[in-house]
């Protein structure tokens, strides 16, 4: 092999440039040459694809978004438009493809793997969403993020008596409510992998009250809903002085946690290993600390991503 490609898709996460410049820098160590490709699947399709030089990956290592542009480009689940991107690889004498991306841009990897493109995932999304690896990149950053902001949240919370609802991201899976809850003392964490009672919420928060503690924090994840509307329906239970937050997109950027860095150069690094090895069409991840490669048709086909659910019952035990 003598040409591989890197492209970043989807939702952009912290630690995805640091991914890059481990395929880059791994791939330029063992004598291949690495393209990047702007702008995800977008890009691939319409041949943006240049050549990566040392000096491009100087300082990536460091910084938030990424320097290569990310896409959403629903035109990628069709056939055709997945046979041009093809064509465009082949086109630059590409023989492998690593994605770093989320769970749809894993997709879009599977199914260039279908059409017996070479292809390998590297989890990158601040949602954590991803069958086949504990930990995403971006996902630390993201946390970090949203314990700094509920921490800041609960010092007003405190100062004014007051019910704080703070919606943090995550599509549709509670890893970012549950860690950044855990970490900031929260009184209820609402996640879309377990129901709530909106009375037993109600009565968490009375129950402080009448123990002294006046303000309570509540974390939800997106993809209950918004946290104007668990608002709502909060104040038909009572007057709490509620205020609804929604984090929002500052969860995505910002500078990588070392964590994640790591995390990216371990997983770029391993890519490339796999594909000097001959292998491909696999998804890496880690699991207990070890690295993984597994088949990516199998591990987006036959799993799904399994949220620490008893998080939340740990964090029922050790709230107020
Ligand atoms: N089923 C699919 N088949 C082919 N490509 C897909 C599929 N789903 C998503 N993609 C591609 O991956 C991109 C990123 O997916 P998206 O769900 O937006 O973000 P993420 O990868 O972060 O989960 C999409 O914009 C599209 O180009
Ligand atoms: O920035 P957008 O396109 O509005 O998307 C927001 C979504 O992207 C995320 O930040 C990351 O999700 P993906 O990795 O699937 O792109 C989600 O938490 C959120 O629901
Ligand atoms: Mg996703």
């Amino acid at each position: 092999m003598k040409r591989i490609a890197v492209l970043t898709s989807g939702g952009d996460s912290s630690g995805m440039n640091a991914a890059v410049r481990a395929v880059s820098r791994a791939g330029m160590s063992a004598g291949l040459e690495v393209y990047g490709i702007n702008y995800g699947y977008k890009g691939l399709v319409e041949g943006d694809i240049v050549q990566l030089e040392p000096l491009d990956l100087d300082g990536r290592i460091a910084s938030g978004g990424t320097f290569l542009h990310s896409a959403r480009f629903p035109e990628f689940a069709e056939e055709s438009v997945q046979l041009k991107g093809i064509e465009q690889l082949k086109r630059h004498g590409i023989e492998a493809l690593v994605v770093i991306g989320g769970d749809g841009s894993y997709h879009g990897a599977l199914k260039l793997t279908k059409h017996g493109f070479n292809s390998i995932g590297i989890p990158g999304t601040i949602d954590n969403d991803i069958p086949g690896t504990d930990f995403t990149i971006g996902f630390d950053t993201a946390v970090n993020c949203a314990t700094e902001a509920l921490d800041r949240i609960n010092d007003t919370a405190r100062s004014h008596q007051r019910t704080f609802i703070v919606e943090v991201m995550g599509r549709g899976a509670g890893d970012i409510a549950l860690w950044s809850g855990i970490a900031c003392g929260a009184d209820a964490i609402i996640i879309p992998e377990r129901d709530y009672d909106i009375q037993e919420i109600a009565d968490i928060i009375v129950r402080n009250k009448e123990h002294g503690k006046e303000h309570s924090l509540i974390v939800i994840a997106e993809g209950v809903m918004s946290a104007d509307d668990f608002k709502r329906q909060l104040d038909e239970h009572g007057d709490f002085d509620s205020r609804a937050i929604t984090l929002g997109h500052i969860q995505r950027g910002g500078r990588p946690t070392a964590k994640d860095r790591v995390l990216a150069s371990l997983f770029g690094d391993y890519a490339v290993k796999l594909l000097l090895e001959g292998k491909g069409g696999l998804a890496i991840g880690i699991h207990n600390n070890e690295l993984e490669a597994h088949d990516i048709i199998d591990t987006l086909e036959n799993h799904k991503h399994h949220t620490d659910v008893a998080l939340q019952d740990l964090n029922n035990r050790l709230r107020f």
